[in-house]
Order: structure tokens, then sequence, then C-alpha cells
């Protein structure tokens, strides 16, 4: 019975240095990333005995979605560098779970290919970062409406791409011959001389994850006012605010007429220093107010972690490097081991605890220890 740990463990062994790090590690001295998992262990669980269940039920909505788990699969950059199948393995090892998968910007498959080639039984979200130049923007939306994405993912935690210390040291490059597959060009978003240079140079990648190259390129302006008006003007898709930490900015996202957030710190690649995701999650569901679904990701190793974030709130959690984890280690078995085992340990946390349908999973089924809660909660 592997637990995500034997994943990890087997997936750094089976990747270079530069890979492993570029997934495993985070921004700065990575304390957000240890507190992601840390943080979890505040929430003891408080199991209601003698209530009968026999059957369960992990049935849920996601956007009018009716998925068979809240597990759903979190955007994550280059999957192919962990196997050569990427994407398209992930893709099709949720194929049982109808649940959702976001699918990144910096796929290293092509964002058609993955849904003509997935599963047909899993809702499909496309997570977007937007460039300064807007036509490449507005292209990326119109390929995913056409391609039968369902929603829009603004990561709004990524003007700049963090002080990740360890790829700056490897001088990480997406190694080839993987590619930026959503890009027909992988320096599309350069500017014709910028462009010229770097042909002249032979058709190296540019260092993706520098401030000086692709990241830069990340429009820094954004607003409220600039971008989800722009939003709504190319597409009717409904809009996922990822990123979101606190009540205000959750308020907001009600105020501009988004769809979801998804209480995230970027797995601790982002603002090192912010508090972990689990955290912020009670927080930013009274922000919402019930007029948007809240999901989750962040730290999330095994099926009481789900279980947590379900009872503070979240209508979903979503899964961010154990899906790496089990993608290196196995391909599309290693995913679907992943998430059977999370499966089957949320079930067994809800057999234990009581709850027989995600609903039953509220509040009072935590018991919360250690450091105080922010006083203007
Ligand atoms: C290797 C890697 C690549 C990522 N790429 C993206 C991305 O392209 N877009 C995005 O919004 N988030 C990206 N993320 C953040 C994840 O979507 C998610 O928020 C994070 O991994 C959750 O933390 P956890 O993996 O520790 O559970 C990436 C995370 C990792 C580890
Ligand atoms: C420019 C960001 C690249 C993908 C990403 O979001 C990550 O590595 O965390």
């Amino acid at each position: 019975m592997p637990v995500v740990g034997d994943y990890e463990r087997l997936a750094q062994s089976h990747l270079s240095r530069a890979a492993w790090d570029y997934y495993a590690t985070g921004s700065n001295d990575m304390e957000s990333l240890r507190d992601n998992l840390r943080a979890f262990r505040k929430y003891l669980l408080r199991p209601r005995i003698l209530k009968g269940i026999s059957r369960i039920s992990t049935e849920t909505h996601l956007l009018g979605y009716r998925a068979q788990s809240p597990l759903c699969i979190s955007p994550s950059a280059m999957q192919r560098m962990a196997h050569p199948d990427g994407e398209l393995a992930t893709s099709r090892a949720m194929a049982q779970f109808h649940s959702c998968m976001v699918l990144s910007t910096y796929s290293t498959t092509a964002l058609e290919e993955v849904i003509d080639q997935g599963n047909p039984h899993s809702s499909y979200w496309f997570q977007l970062y937007l460039y300064q130049n807007r036509p490449v923007s507005a292209e990326l939306i119109r390929r995913a409406e056409v391609a039968g994405y369902r929603a829009l993912v603004l990561t709004v935690d990524t003007p700049m791409v963090g002080r990740r210390l360890a790829d700056a040291r490897n001088h990480f490059k997406l190694p080839p011959p993987w590619r930026l597959a959503n890009f027909p060009d992988d320096f599309q978003i350069l500017t014709a001389s910028e462009r010229a240079a770097r042909e002249a140079n032979g058709p190296q990648l540019a260092d993706h994850l520098s401030n000086e190259s692709l990241g830069n390129r990340s429009d820094t302006s954004l607003t409220w006012q600039s971008c989800l008006p722009w939003l709504r003007s190319v597409t009717r898709l409904p809009i996922i605010l990822k990123g979101v930490l606190t009540r205000a900015d959750a308020a907001l996202a009600v105020q501009h007429g988004c769809a979801g957030v998804i209480v995230s710190n970027h797995g601790g690649r982002q603002l090192d220093g912010v508090q972990a995701s689990i955290d912020a999650l009670a927080e930013v569901v009274k922000g919402a107010q019930g007029q948007l679904e809240v999901y989750f990701d962040g730290g999330v190793r095994c099926g009481a972690d789900v279980f947590r974030a379900l009872a503070l709130g979240a209508r979903a959690v979503f899964i961010g490097r154990p899906v790496l984890w089990g993608l290196a280690a196995n391909g599309q078995k290693g995913v679907e081991a992943i998430l059977h085992e999370l499966q089957s340990e949320l079930e067994d946390a809800m057999r234990l605890t009581g709850c027989a349908t995600l609903t039953d999973i509220q509040a009072q089924c935590l018991y919360r220890t250690g450091y105080p809660i922010p006083s203007q909660l």
C-alpha cells in the first residue's frame, strides 16, 4: 500500500537534479512551502461514533459538473519532463474520478491534444497567465474554448516569477525535446527583434523561468479593472482566480463576477512568508459568502488533508506535486495510484469520522489547535 511519500522518493530517484529541484522546491527560504504541509497538523479530526456508515459517496458538483470525487488536478507546468507521456498520462489517469483537471499554460502537450486524447469523463479547465501581448492570450483562450475547456483559471499570484534559488543555480531550462506545446513558436511572445536574435543563436529554448525571458512577458500591470472586463470581452467561459489568500480579495472576486477562487500560495513557489494555504481557507470562505465556489490547493499529501480542506469549506481539493511524483515514478499508472490512494484515504477518514457524504464534512469535524487565528478574522 504505497503512500504519497513512497512515490516522492521514487520520483526523486528517477529525475535529474534540475527537474527534481524545479518540481520540489519553492522560493527563497521555502518557509511557506514547509508551512503548507506542517499547518495541516493543527487541525485535529473529531470523530462521531456509531453512525452506521455503510455507504460512502464523494460525489459533488463543480460549476454544475457532476464529479465523483472532490479530488482534482492542479495545473503544473512541464509534465513531460517527469514522464514522456506527461499531461496525457495525468489526464487519462483521472478518468474514473469524473472530476476536474486544470491544464497549465506551460503544458508540454498541446491543449487540444490533452482533451482529444484524454478521457471523456473529466471536466477540463485551462490555466492562464495574461501576457502584455494580449492577442497571444486571446488566441490561447479562443483555442481553449474550441477544444472544450469549461473554465478559465487565471493565476493571480504570479505577476513575476518567485525567487527560486535552486532553479537559478541549476540554470534551469526545459530540456529538449520537450517544448511549451501551447505556443506554436517557442518565441511567439518575444518581439520580432528579440526573436531574430534568438533564432540567430540556434533554436534553443529560452530560459522560461527567468524574469528576463518568458516571465517578464507576463502583464505585471494587471488590476481588477484591467483584466476581468477584458477577459469577459473575449470569453464567456466562467472565470476562476487562482492564488487568493485573503477575505478582501475573495469579496472582490465576488464583486467582479468570478465563478470561483482557488485558495493557493502556488505551492510556496511565489511569495515566501505568506501563510500556509490551509490557514487561509476559512478566511476566504467567509469573504466568498457563498457567492462563488471556493477550491483549495497546497500541501495536500494524504486523504486526511483532503478531509480537513473540505471541512474548512473547500468544494474541491486540487493535487499538485503528488501527481508529479506519481507521473515520474510510473507514468499514467503512477498518477492513478496516487489518486486511488488519496481517494481511499479520504473515504477511510469519512467512515471513521462518521461522514457518509461530502456535505457531512463540516467545521465541527475538526478541532483547531496550535498558533492563534489572526485577529482580523
Ligand atoms: C512544478 C510545478 C509547476 C507548477 N506550474 C504551475 C502553472 O503552470 N500554473 C499555475 O497556476 N500553478 C502552477 N503550479 C502551482 C500548482 O498549481 C499548485 O498551486 C501547487 O503545486 C500546490 O502545492 P503542492 O503541489 O505542494 O500541493 C506549479 C507547481 C509546481 C510544483
Ligand atoms: C512562469 C511560471 C512557470 C510555471 C509555474 O507556475 C511554476 O513553475 O510554478
